[in-house]
């Protein structure tokens, strides 16, 4: 799967997704992340990519032409347009649905906003999807878009030890995971639940499922609901 990111910030990009699981994933070949430096495609004098807001307002907009012909030159040989994503705080709340639905794609443009945002034509121009990793402001796009990646490239084939890695885990089923526990078996007189050293498999995952309803029914009871309705 291949993530294109405009950014005024690809060093930032080529820092991250270099490291851990991502870098291991675009050195196995399963995830390429090309970070393209918007401010390469300005034609303005001084590389200007950002201009005052008509109408006054505090801050700058990221003008149309930088972005617009950068995408232009990231599409111009390609049969079929990817789908492009601005990573912003009107979009669409990501969520692991998202995510899995985001994972059947080959091909994704992410566009990260910066300043107080872009102008609205870029939008209405390139523009197929507005989504935001939650209902805060940042100073810019390039987290968000690195969040995006990370849970969208966890979810590809190879990328993770096993697919069980995610299938349990939190969101994945609609239920918070239960709680996980390791080495020692008793931590300064704290033990392990005595179940998960039973080698009982049947009634380990009795419990586990009991911890995930009993926890999330606890801590997030909106997917508890949502869960219920769906038995
Ligand atoms: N929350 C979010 N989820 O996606 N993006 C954001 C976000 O705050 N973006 C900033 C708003 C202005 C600046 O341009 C970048």
């Amino acid at each position: 799967m291949k993530f294109e990111v405009l950014t005024l910030f690809p060093d930032i990009f080529n820092a991250v997704m270099r490291e851990s699981i991502v870098g291991r994933a675009q050195e196995n070949g399963i995830v390429e992340v090309n970070a393209v430096n918007i401010r390469d495609y300005s034609k303005d004098k001084h590389r200007k990519v950002d201009d005052y807001p008509f109408g006054g307002g505090t801050g700058m907009v990221m003008t149309c032409q930088p972005v617009i012909d950068a995408y232009e030159d990231l599409t111009k040989d390609l049969e079929t347009k990817p789908r492009v994503i601005y990573m912003s705080p009107q979009g669409r709340v990501l969520t692991q649905d998202m995510a899995k639905e985001l994972s059947e794609e080959k091909h994704l443009i992410l566009l990260c906003g910066h300043y107080e945002g872009i102008d609205e034509r870029i939008i209405e121009e390139i523009v197929d999807e507005e989504i935001s990793i939650g209902d805060y402001v940042l100073t810019g796009g390039e987290l968000p878009a690195m969040v995006l990646i990370d849970c969208v490239s966890r979810l590809l084939q190879g990328v993770l030890a096993s697919e069980d890695s995610y299938s349990e885990e939190s969101h994945f089923n609609g239920l918070l995971e239960y709680p996980q526990y390791t080495r020692p078996a008793d931590y300064k007189g704290n033990k392990v639940p005595e179940i998960l050293l039973s080698g009982h498999h049947a009634n380990i995952e009795k419990w586990k499922m009991e911890q995930s309803l009993e926890r999330t029914k606890l801590k997030r009871p909106d997917m508890y609901e949502a869960y219920q309705k769906k038995l």
